[in-house]
């Protein structure tokens, strides 16, 4: 296997490797190129492994948290408390094929209400929903063969069930639920370290900073650029009357048209429209 980063602590970090987990420092040069080692580099260490040498090219790396060569972005959606917002989770989508990730979304508390809208929202979308059931287990499995293979990353907003469904997938990791933290009277929103595990024969990358994976930062996605990251919109986005059509308001957008025969859904389209909005109205500088 190619060792990789699971964690990087003060200046240190712990490298998974054949002969199990190195302590390491990068070197020097990494610093001089202004390049900062992330859970989730594949790098190459010295012959003593407690150097790293080499950070191999990335597929993609994010600040906030620092991770890089992520596969997967499991994107929580509860049906109720809190209700969520398609828009947010469009954003999340979006910003997820954009830095080549594949965002699956995963549906909690099925138990409390149900998911008609966001199955209305999803389907045809190309991308994967899921629906969970814990009393059941309907849906793990689907989660578990996302997993497989893959780094992997979980976000939505505080309270949609993260920890409860990790916990589920992983009962080692432990993880601290909304449930238990109240008990306990902990404070929530402490920093901690990305960490990498293994589990269900991938990996995942396991921090509570994803939770606000801020999606303004996330969102700046050039509004020409906008219309590839809404995988439903590929068979047509061609068709379209007019080359460089922005699919708004032009005659002839066959974008539209799908949308009145109700083969692209409302509410990804009104995203669609959003963030076009928001794209266009940044300045050159905040690009
Ligand atoms: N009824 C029901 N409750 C759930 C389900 N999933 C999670 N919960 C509850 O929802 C609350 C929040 O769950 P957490 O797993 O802590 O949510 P989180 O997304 O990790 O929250 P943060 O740590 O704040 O980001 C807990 O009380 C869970 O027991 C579900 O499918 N059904
Ligand atoms: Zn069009």
């Amino acid at each position: 296997m190619t060792p990789y980063i699971t964690k990087g602590v003060g200046g240190f970090y712990y490298v998974r490797t054949d002969d199990g987990i190195a302590e390491c420092r990068a070197r020097g040069i990494f610093r001089k190129r202004g390049i900062t080692p992330v859970a989730g580099d594949q790098v190459q260490l010295n012959a003593d492994a407690n150097m790293i040498d080499e950070i191999l090219p990335r597929k993609n790396v994010f600040v906030r948290p620092p991770v890089a060569n992520l596969d997967v972005l499991f994107i929580v959606a509860s049906t109720t408390q809190p209700v969520p917002s398609t828009l947010v989770l469009d954003k999340l989508a979006a910003s997820a094929l954009y830095q080549n990730v594949q965002p699956v979304l995963v549906v909690t508390k099925t138990d409390l209400a149900a998911a008609d809208m966001l199955r209305k929202a999803y389907t045809g979308s190309g991308l994967p929903l899921i629906l969970l059931h814990y009393d059941t287990g309907e849906g793990l499995d689907e989660v578990r063969g996302w997993i497989k293979d893959h780094l992997c990353a979980f976000c939505g907003n505080s309270g949609v069930g993260k920890s409860t469904l990790i916990n589920a997938l992983a009962p080692d990791l432990d993880r601290e639920t909304g449930a238990i933290s109240k008990k306990l009277g902990r404070g929530r929103h402490t920093t901690r370290e990305v960490e990498i595990f293994e589990v269900c024969g991938g990996r995942i990358a396991d921090t509570p900073g994803f939770a606000s994976l801020e999606t303004q930062r996330l969102c700046r996605i050039p509004k020409e650029e906008l219309e590839q990251v809404f995988p439903e919109f590929e068979p047509y986005r061609q068709q379209c009357r007019f080359v460089g059509c922005s699919h708004r308001t032009e005659k002839g957008c066959a974008v539209r048209k799908a949308l009145e025969e109700g083969k692209i859904s409302q509410t990804r389209y009104d995203s669609y429209l959003a963030m076009y909005e928001e794209a266009a109205q940044l300045k050159d500088w905040e690009k």
